[in-house]
C-alpha cells in the first residue's frame, strides 16, 4: 500500500514540477485526453493494402505491359533495412520505389510503440511463429524464434538496445569481402548518418561529437532503468571490467555501462518504420508502400548476355487470395531478413541445386551458400530474488494492489506522458568482454586457452546484460516472487546452422536450425560467462540488492557452487535465442565457397537482384544487430544513387 501511494505521489510531484499539471487540469486533462482518443482517429499513414493498386493480377487475360505496375526498384520486406532503404532511395525523385511488406503497420500497434510491450506481440499474427529444429546439443529442444511480420520488421519488436558491434567487426567484413568501403574507417559514417543521439545530463562522458546528430533514428537514455541495473555496472567494475561511457564511442565497445536505447523523448519505441516512413516521406510520389503483401517469388527473364535477370516479383495478400506481379525496371532488392531473404531466393530457384531439385523447383542459379552459415547469439539467463521486493512484477497483475500499480503505470505513460515503468525495454545495462581477458578471468582459475573467435584484439566475445526482472519462455512466464536477472551470450559463436526449404510452397515457413552450442569452444566460453555473471551477482553493490539467502531451486543463488560439468548441463537446458540470426546470404568474394552476394550486395550469377539485411553479414557482429542493418541500408542507398546518377 505504501508503495502504491508513493507511486501516485511521485507521479503528481513530477508532473507538477514539469508544469504538466494543476489540480484542475489533472482531472479535466485526463478526461479530455481520453475523449480525444475516442473521437478522433490518428491520421492513417499512406499504405496500400489493395494489391490491385500496385500490381497486375496474375491470370487476367492480358499480356500488355502497363507502366502503372512498373517501378525502378522493388524492395521486398519493409523491415529494419527495408524501410531505411525505401526512404533513402526515394529521396531521388527519379527513382520509383515499391516497398512490399508482408505484415501491416508496426507503428499502429500499441505493444510495439510502448517500449515494454513487445513481448505481448510474440505469440500473435504480427510475428512469424518459427520454431527451430530440435537442438541436438541443447537437450533436443525446439526453440521459439520470433521474427516480426510488420513494417519496421524486428526493429518494431526488438529490445531497443542500441549497441552496434565492435569496429573490428567491420574491418573483418572489409577484409573478407575484399572491399575497403566496409571497413570501419569508411562504413562508420553510415552509423552516424542514421542516428540522432540525444545527449542526457546524467551521461556527460558520452562524446556527442562522434555520434550522429541529425539522422532519423533517435537514440538516447529515455528508457527507464532500475537501481539494480545501475548497481550491476558498478559490480562489473568490481570484477575488473572497466567502465565505458559509451559502447559505440571512440574507444570501441569493451567495458560496462548502461545501454542506450532506440526510445525517443516521448518514451516511444523508435523503429525503422517510425524513423524512416514519416508523413513527409510517404507523401513522395515516387514511393509506394504496400502492406499485407507477401512476395512469393522473384520473376526472372534471360538477359541479352544469357544470364538470368530479375525483372519483378509476384505477391499476394495470402495463400487463398489472387496473386499479383509488378516489374522492376532496374532491380529487385530482398530485405526480408536473415530467414526470409534466403527463403525467397530458394523458392525462386536460386540456391543449392540439389535442394531445389529435391523440392521440384526449377534451378535458375546453383548457389550453394543460400541459407547456409546461419549463426545466432545463444543466451543463458540467470534468475535472482530481488531483496527489496521492488520489481515491476505487477505488470502481470495478481492482486488488487497489482492492478492499482499497473493503472498508475498506465496513467504515467499514456496520460501524463512521463514514461515510468512502461518505458522499460528490459535490457538496461551491459558489459562487453573478452573470454581471454586475464583481469576478468585470471589464468590461475581459467588456465585453458580457448579458441579466439573475435574479430580483433579489442573486440569482445561475451556480452552480459541485466534485466529489471526475470522471465522464462520469452516473457510468457514470470516468477511468483520479485526478481532480477542477469544474462550472458556468446557474441562470436563457432556453431553454425542453416535455413532449408520444407517445400516449394512459399507459404510454408522454412526449417531453421542454428545448431546452438554444437562446438566445445562455445560451451566452454558460455561456462566462463555464466561464472562471471554469478560472481557479479555476489559483488557489491549489486549483491546487497539480491536476496542470496533465498535458495529456492528455481532461482540461482547457489549456482556459483556448482561444478563446470553441472553448469554445462544448466546451459544445455536453458540456452535460448537472443534473436540475432545472420549470415544466410553471406557477402564475400567466392560463390563456390558459400558467399551469396558480392561487396555491392548483388546476388552472384544473376543480374538485377540484391540482398540488403542481416543475412548478408559475413560474420555476426559482436553485439546487437539492428544498428548494422540500418547502416547497410544507408550505405546501399548511397551506392545505388551514385551508380544511377553516373550511368
Ligand atoms: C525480440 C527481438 C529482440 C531484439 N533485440 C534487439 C536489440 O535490443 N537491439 C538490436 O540491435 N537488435 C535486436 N534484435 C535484432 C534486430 O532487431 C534484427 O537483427 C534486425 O532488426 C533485423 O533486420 P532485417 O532488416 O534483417 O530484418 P527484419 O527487420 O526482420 O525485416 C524483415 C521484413 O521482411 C518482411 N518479409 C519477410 N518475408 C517477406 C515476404 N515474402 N514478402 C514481403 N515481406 C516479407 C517481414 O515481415 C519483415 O518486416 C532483436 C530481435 C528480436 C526479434
Amino acid at each position: 500500500m505504501a508503495n502504491v501511494i508513493q507511486d501516485f505521489l511521485q507521479i503528481i510531484r513530477i508532473a507538477f514540477e514539469r508544469g504538466h499539471l494543476t489540480p484542475r487540469s489533472l482531472v479535466s486533462g485526463a478526461a479530455l485526453a481520453l475523449l480525444i482518443r475516442l473521437v478522433f482517429k490518428r491520421p492513417k499513414p499512406r499504405y496500400i493494402s489493395n494489391l490491385e493498386q500496385v500490381g497486375r493480377r496474375v491470370g487476367l487475360n492480358t499480356t500488355a505491359r502497363d507502366e502503372k505496375w512498373e517501378y525502378d526498384i522493388i524492395i521486398v520486406g519493409g523491415g529494419t533495412s527495408g524501410c531505411a532503404l525505401a526512404s533513402r532511395l526515394s529521396e531521388d525523385p527519379n527513382i520509383r520505389v515499391l516497398l512490399l511488406e508482408a505484415g501491416g503497420s508496426g507503428r499502429a500497434l500499441s505493444d510495439s510503440r510502448t517500449p515494454i510491450g513487445y513481448g505481448g506481440l510474440f505469440f500473435t499474427k504480427h510475428v512469424y511463429p518459427f520454431r527451430t529444429e530440435p537442438q541436438a546439443a541443447a537437450n533436443g529442444k525446439e526453440k521459439f524464434w520470433p521474427r516480426a511480420k510488420m513494417l519496421g520488421g524486428c526493429s518494431s519488436i526488438n529490445a531497443q538496445m542500441a549497441q552496434y558491434g565492435a569496429p573490428g567487426d567491420f574491418d573483418q567484413w572489409a577484409s573478407y569481402a575484399g572491399d575497403k568501403s566496409w571497413a570501419w574507417s569508411n562504413f562508420s559514417r553510415y552509423f552516424t548518418k542514421f542516428e540522432k543521439y540525444n545527449p542526457h545530463p546524467d551521461y556527460p562522458l558520452v562524446d556527442a561529437t562522434v555520434r550522429g546528430s541529425s539522422g532519423p533514428v533517435n537514440v538516447g537514455y529515455f528508457n527507464t532503468v532500475t537501481n539494480a541495473s545501475k548497481a550491476f555496472v558498478k559490480a562489473c567494475v568490481g570484477v575488473n571490467i572497466p567502465f565505458t561511457p559509451d559502447f559505440n564511442g571512440p574507444n570501441g565497445t569493451l567495458g560496462a555501462s548502461r545501454i542506450m536505447t532506440y526510445v525517443d523523448k516521448k518514451y516511444r519505441r523508435v523503429s525503422s518504420e517510425t524513423a524512416y516512413l514519416t508523413p513527409e516521406v510517404l507523401a513522395r510520389k515516387n514511393l509506394t508502400v504496400a502492406v499485407n503483401a507477401t512476395v512469393t517469388r522473384v520473376l526472372f527473364e534471360t538477359s541479352e548476355a544469357g544470364v538470368p535477370r530479375a525483372v519483378g516479383v509476384e505477391f499476394a495478400n495470402s495463400d487463398a487470395r489472387p496473386r499479383y506481379q509488378a516489374r522492376a525496371e532496374k532491380e529487385v532488392i530482398l530485405s526480408g531478413g536473415a530467414i526470409h531473404s534466403p527463403h525467397i531466393l530458394l523458392i525462386s530457384g536460386i540456391g543449392p541445386a540439389a535442394q531445389l531439385e529435391r523440392r521440384g523447383i526449377q534451378v535458375i542459379r546453383d548457389l550453394p551458400g543460400v541459407g547456409q552459415n546461419l549463426v545466432d547469439h545463444p543466451v543463458v539467463d540467470m534468475y535472482f530474488k530481488d531483496k527489496l521486493n521492488n520489481s515491476a512484477k505487477y505488470l502481470r497483475p495478481k492482486s488488487f494492489w497489482d492492478v492499482v500499480k499497473l493503472t498508475s503505470a498506465i496513467v504515467q505513460y499514456h496520460i501524463l506522458g512521463i514514461g515510468g515503468p512502461l518505458a522499460m525495454n528490459f535490457g538496461e545495462s551491459a558489459a562487453f568482454i573478452r573470454s581471454d581477458d586475464p583481469d576478468v578471468f585470471p589464468t590461475r582459475y581459467f588456465p585453458e586457452k580457448l579458441l579466439d573467435s573475435t574479430s580483433a584484439k579489442d573486440s569482445p566475445d561475451l556480452e552480459l546484460f541485466s534485466t529489471a526482472f526475470a522471465y522464462k519462455e520469452h516473457g510468457r512466464v514470470f516468477f511468483d516472487v520479485h526478481t532480477f536477472a542477469l544474462h550472458v551470450y556468446l557474441l562470436r559463436p563457432t556453431s553454425t546452422g542453416a535455413v532449408l526449404l520444407k517445400s516449394s510452397n512459399p507459404w510454408e515457413l522454412p526449417s531453421v536450425n542454428p545448431n546452438y552450442i554444437s562446438t566445445e569452444e562455445d560451451i566452454k566460453k558460455l561456462i566462463r560467462g555464466v561464472r562471471l555473471c554469478l560472481q557479479i551477482a555476489q559483488t557489491q553493490p549489486l549483491a546487497a540488492l539480491l536476496d542470496h539467502e533465498f535458495t529456492r531451486a528455481d532461482l540461482d543463488h547457489e549456482l556459483h557452487l556448482k561444478s563446470d560439468v553441472e553448469l554445462e548441463a544448466v546451459i544445455r537446458e536453458r540456452v535460448e535465442t537472443v534473436y540475432h540470426p545472420t549470415t544466410t546470404c553471406r557477402m564475400g568474394p567466392d560463390p563456390e565457397k558459400g558467399d551469396v552476394v558480392d561487396a555491392g550486395l548483388r546476388v552472384y550469377g544473376v543480374v538485377g537482384l540484391r540482398v540488403c539485411d542481416a543475412s548478408i553479414f559475413p560474420f555476426i557482429v559482436s553485439g546487437h544487430t539492428a544498428g548494422a542493418c540500418y547502416a547497410i541500408a544507408e550505405k546501399l542507398a548511397d551506392d545505388i544513387k551514385a551508380e544511377y546518377s553516373s550511368a
